[in-house]
């Protein structure tokens, strides 16, 4: 873990290898740690990620794992030896799933933050009510508190959910927040959304934003505005 210890996570979905590297290079570890999700994962594989963590940044891998247990526990340990800060898997997928990622990882020279991800912050409770699951205020400290149980660092969940998971998990539990949104930006396909300022506020750990930032104008200056902003509370 670098030392700024910086909250903004930057998301860098993009399409190929090319723009997330140009992006790196126009930012440094200490103001923003990177995500590479799916779509840049499936694009530009293991090497990318290998690269940015060369580059110093600390990277979250975020593939969110969800498969049977023995599959998720190589998975996450393939995640550990590519020098990974944090790498997660879906809660829904079980005590003995996150358990068997936990088991996996633990013996590794890299042992990187393991998250565990409640409910996505693109689905209100319109949506799992579709699933038949509870609204988000149950069901999401219900799979935390099992996330917890299970060993797991923290989860991921939205800044709306912070403050009830940081009295029921403990302030050493990190909250991982996508549905970032500073005011006036587009919600997108984002349901749970909370600005940084208030995000923080909170309790959360990270903040994890993506298009506010990659798709600005001037990404560089957003970030840098963003965390002025956060420097400033
Ligand atoms: O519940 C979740 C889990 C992960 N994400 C990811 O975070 C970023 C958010 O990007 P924005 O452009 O700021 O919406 C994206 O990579 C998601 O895959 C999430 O949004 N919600």
């Amino acid at each position: 873990m670098n030392a700024a210890d910086p909250k903004i996570i930057v998301a860098l979905d993009y399409q190929q290898a090319e723009p997330a590297l140009a992006f790196a290079d126009r930012v440094n570890p200490a103001l923003c740690r990177l995500k590479v999700g799916k779509e840049l994962f499936t694009a530009a594989g293991p090497q990318l990620v290998e690269k940015l963590v060369a580059k110093g940044f600390d990277v979250f891998l975020d593939l969110k794992f969800h498969d049977i247990p023995n599959t998720v526990a190589q998975a996450v340990r393939s995640a550990a030896r590519l020098g990974v800060w944090m790498v997660n898997v879906h809660a829904s997928g079980g005590s003995k799933m996150m358990r068997a990622a936990r088991d996996a990882i633990d013996g590794e020279a890299n042992r990187p933050l393991l998250i565990a991800v409640t409910v996505l912050t693109s689905m209100s409770g319109e949506d799992l009510a579709e699933l038949g699951m509870p609204e988000p205020a149950v069901q999401v400290p219900l799979l935390a508190r099992l996330a917890l149980d299970c060993d797991m660092d923290g989860v991921v969940c939205s800044a709306q959910e912070a403050s009830v998971l940081k009295k029921l998990c403990g302030a050493d539990f990190k909250l991982v927040t996508p549905g970032i949104r500073p005011a006036g930006s587009a919600a997108g396909d984002q349901s749970r959304i909370m600005t940084p300022e208030a995000a923080v506020a909170a309790g959360a750990d990270y903040l994890v934003i993506g298009r506010p930032i990659t798709q600005s104008d001037d990404p560089l200056a957003t970030l840098q505005a963003i965390q002025a902003g956060l420097a400033a509370l």
